[in-house]
């Protein structure tokens, strides 16, 4: 199936429970990153729109029933938004991949599945939460109750749009409060369902909003300044989220942030290199390298380093850049016109920093005419000896990943740990207490040993140092997306 999809597709906001056109009628472009072709006009929400949006949401809060619906209702309905997910499923992944340009591929098997599962996985966990009770002198008792926040907006990049959306609408749902959406206006098709999906599943008006927009003096800002909105979730840049942390302080906003990131995949000598490389190569280029937990600098001890470097090229020149919508395709574009500037600027910063080109570092001359118009950039490795350098230390977000030789473990963990990012790291090696030793040693808030994007929901995902702040997952979204309220009752 070829990337042309002609279909101009309308995009609304979704407010209060129903689509509405924007107050401005400004409409925005996104284009199919794969053929540059024009695929949805999208309503651009004003300030006014907004405001509509956080109204909504907050009557949906104060005068329920959704805060105060028993807590199995609430998450039946939430669980069947997650099976509506699954019976479109082939849709929404159609739709995310021509979006992205991310092979259908992933979308279909990976991520529109996981989507489902993050909002079932808080619907169930939810559910089955306990409290505490403090035992005190007998004529007390002392329990703890988690009530929702309140209006939540939740914001969230183009490299995963739906399946990180969900990420953060199931324990913020699950938990009692109410949304207003703003995915990122490169990819907002799948996300513009989820009004449509929740109401769908029997979730009250006004509970999950969309509006749709750009970043600075556009939708987000209004939003991150609006006094309706208690707590924001943000993923996306550093710079951005200092942004959004400056907005929101005015109204003293309580925040949770998944930032960026350029994590070491550090690879000692007694690495089992048949499962490395293969993990390390998904690492580098899954979704075109635009992954937050990318495996973009790639630490090799000196001693196998020629042996992994020969053998890492042979891989990323293996993998198939092509069509998205193909089932052969491994790799599709980059996401946009502007973000294909951004990357592509680096392989200049590589030469003027004297790296050492081993692949890649051009378009792919063999894509079929359809495809010319694309944002395709090769599969690109590097190889540097200076961790300083401009392509160590920045997120490129990209297919470009620098390999960087070390000699001893000290050496490895200083060059893992000397970055501004802290979200996650990589391992590999035979050697037990090398392995405790090592995940000790590198800061950063996820450590993968031997493997790579391993996921349990319950476990805290986040960030060190500028990464992030707070963690995602488990208990860690629930207490962010709830107040903890004290009750001492005197028993005579
Ligand atoms: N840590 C994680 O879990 C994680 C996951 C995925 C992506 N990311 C990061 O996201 C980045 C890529 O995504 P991106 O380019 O879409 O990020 P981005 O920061 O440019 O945009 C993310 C969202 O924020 C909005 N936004 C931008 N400026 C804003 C402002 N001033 N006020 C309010 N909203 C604003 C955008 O419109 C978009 O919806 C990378 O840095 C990547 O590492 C992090
Ligand atoms: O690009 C970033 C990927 C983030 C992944 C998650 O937030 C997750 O797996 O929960």
């Amino acid at each position: 199936m070829k990337s042309v999809d002609t279909k101009v597709r309308e995009i609304k906001l979704f407010i209060d429970g129903e689509y509405v056109t924007s107050s401005s009628h400004s409409l925005f472009e996104v284009k199919n990153p794969a053929t540059q072709e024009v695929i949805a006009k999208v309503h651009e929400a004003t300030k006014e729109d907004v405001d509509r949006a956080c109204k909504a949401a907050r009557r949906a809060f104060e005068e329920g029933p959704w805060r105060t619906m028993p807590v199995k209702e609430r998450c039946e309905k939430i669980r069947r938004m997650a099976e509506i997910i699954m019976e479109r499923r082939e849709e929404l992944a159609r739709l995310e991949a021509t979006d992205v340009g991310k092979p259908y591929s992933v979308a279909f098997e990976k991520e529109i599945p996981r989507s489902a599962h993050n909002l079932k996985f808080f619907a169930d966990f939810i559910e089955q939460l306990g409290g505490e009770v403090y035992p005190m002198e007998e004529e007390y008792l002392n329990y703890t109750r988690y009530e929702p926040v309140g209006v939540a907006a939740l914001i969230t990049p183009w490299n995963l749009p739906f399946m990180l959306t969900t990420w953060k609408l199931g324990p913020c749902l699950a938990a009692g409060n109410t949304a207003v959406i703003k995915p990122a206006e490169a990819t907002p098709l799948t996300v513009s369902l989820l009004g449509e999906i929740a109401k769908e599943a029997g979730i009250p008006d006004g509970v999950v909003n969309v509006v749709h927009g750009f970043g600075p003096n556009s939708t987000g800002e209004f939003l991150t300044a609006h006094p309706e909105v208690d707590l924001i979730s943000f993923t996306g840049e550093t710079t951005t989220g200092k942004a959004i942390m400056k907005t929101g302080a005015d109204t003293l906003k309580r925040v949770s942030f998944e930032l960026g990131g350029k994590a070491a995949n550090i690879i000692f000598e007694d690495a089992d290199l048949h499962k490395a490389i293969p993990v390390s190569i998904q690492a580098a280029f899954l979704n075109s390298g635009q992954v937050c937990l990318a495996g973009s600098r790639i630490l090799v001890q000196r001693s196998i380093f020629d042996e992994f470097v020969a053998r890492f090229k042979k891989a990323a020149e293996e993998l198939v850049v092509g069509d998205p919508q193909d089932p052969r395709t491994n790799m599709g574009p980059l996401v946009s016109e502007e973000h294909y500037k951004k990357v592509t600027s680096y392989l200049e910063i590589a030469k003027q920093e004297n790296a050492t080109l081993i692949t890649g570092g051009k378009r792919p001359s063999n894509l079929p005419d359809y495809l010319k118009n694309g944002f395709y950039l090769e599969p690109t490795v590097y190889v540097h000896e200076n961790p300083e350098a401009r392509i160590c230390q920045e997120e490129i977000f990209g297919p470009v990943v620098t390999i960087i030789p070390f000699d001893t473990e000290e050496e490895a963990v200083q060059i893992a740990n000397n970055t501004q990012y802290g979200l996650n790291g990589v391992i590999w090696t035979e050697n037990l207490q090398r392995a405790h030793r090592i995940s000790h040693q590198v800061r950063a808030g996820t450590i993968w040993v031997n493997c790579w994007f391993v996921r349990d929901l319950r476990a805290p995902f986040g960030g060190f140092k500028k990464s992030g702040i707070g963690r995602e997952g488990g208990k860690h979204s629930l207490e962010f997306f709830t107040e903890a309220k004290n009750i001492c009752i005197a028993l005579q």
